[in-house]
């Protein structure tokens, strides 16, 4: 079933256009992916869809609701939960206080203690750092939590941006598990990421943003053998 559709949006900043003609269709429980070289405008896609940005032009649909003249928070409301670039983490609190955040939106507040479970459950070294304060946290560490905080507001569409920046190799793996495990919950999640094969491999779909305009889509299997992928995006 059709999650979320993105009809025609054009959208930018003051006389800008960034993004041209964007149409794309989620179907529920799908992970998809958006790649794209810097600057392409994956993160002003993002905040489109989530009601930071207001699209200039074209229509955006949860569901059977036209969202893409919402408030953000309603649109959170929703169930639309963006995890942004740069792990977001409220620094001078607990593990565990930056989680409650996560949970103070009404359609998540009566299932805090399910959801700090299934948090914990997932992230392990969360519960083992529980009482640690955020700023102390190595940056995989923060990313986890930032990721963390936004499950914890039940999303019905995660959308992450560049979750595996700046990380480590084997973060990247483990923050890449994380995204699988995510996914097999039933949860649509769109990627944004650098790491195009890593995130093709995780995703059903992908789309490949180039200056502003979706050049390709298909099956993440398709476009990993596309020639102008391998070229430009995997260096083969
Ligand atoms: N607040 C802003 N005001 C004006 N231009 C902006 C603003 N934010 C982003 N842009 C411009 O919009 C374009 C797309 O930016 P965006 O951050 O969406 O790209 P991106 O694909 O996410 O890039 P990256 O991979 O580097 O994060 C860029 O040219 C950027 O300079």
């Amino acid at each position: 079933m059709k999650m979320l559709t993105v009809k025609g949006i054009d959208s930018g900043y003051g006389d800008i256009t960034v993004l041209k003609d964007i149409t794309l269709s989620i179907e529920e429980g799908e992970v998809i992916s958006i790649v794209g070289a810097n600057g392409a405008g994956k993160t002003t896609l993002l905040n489109t869809i989530s009601g930071i940005i207001r699209p200039k032009s074209g229509e955006i649909w949860l569901d059977n609701q036209r969202i893409d003249k919402l408030p953000a928070h309603k649109i959170t409301e929703l169930g639309i939960v963006q995890v942004p670039e740069g792990r977001r983490i409220f620094p001078l609190m607990t593990v565990y206080e930056n989680l409650l955040i996560g949970s103070s939106l009404p359609r998540a507040k009566s299932k805090r203690e399910e959801n700090l479970e299934y948090v914990f459950d997932l992230l392990p070294r969360l519960a083992e750092r529980k009482d640690q304060v955020g700023r102390t946290m190595s940056g995989g560490e923060q990313q986890m939590l930032a990721i963390g905080r936004a499950l914890m507001a039940m999303p019905r569409l995660l959308m992450l941006d560049e979750p595996s920046m700046g990380l480590s190799p084997l973060l990247v793996n483990t923050v890449f598990d994380v995204i699988s495990k995510i996914g097999e919950q039933n949860i649509t999640v769109l990627l944004v990421e650098q790491n195009v094969k890593k995130a093709m491999r995780l995703s059903q779909r992908s789309y490949v943003l180039e200056n502003g305009y979706f050049s390709m889509e298909g099956s993440s299997e398709e476009l990993l053998n596309n020639p102008h992928i391998k070229k430009a995006y995997l260096g083969l």
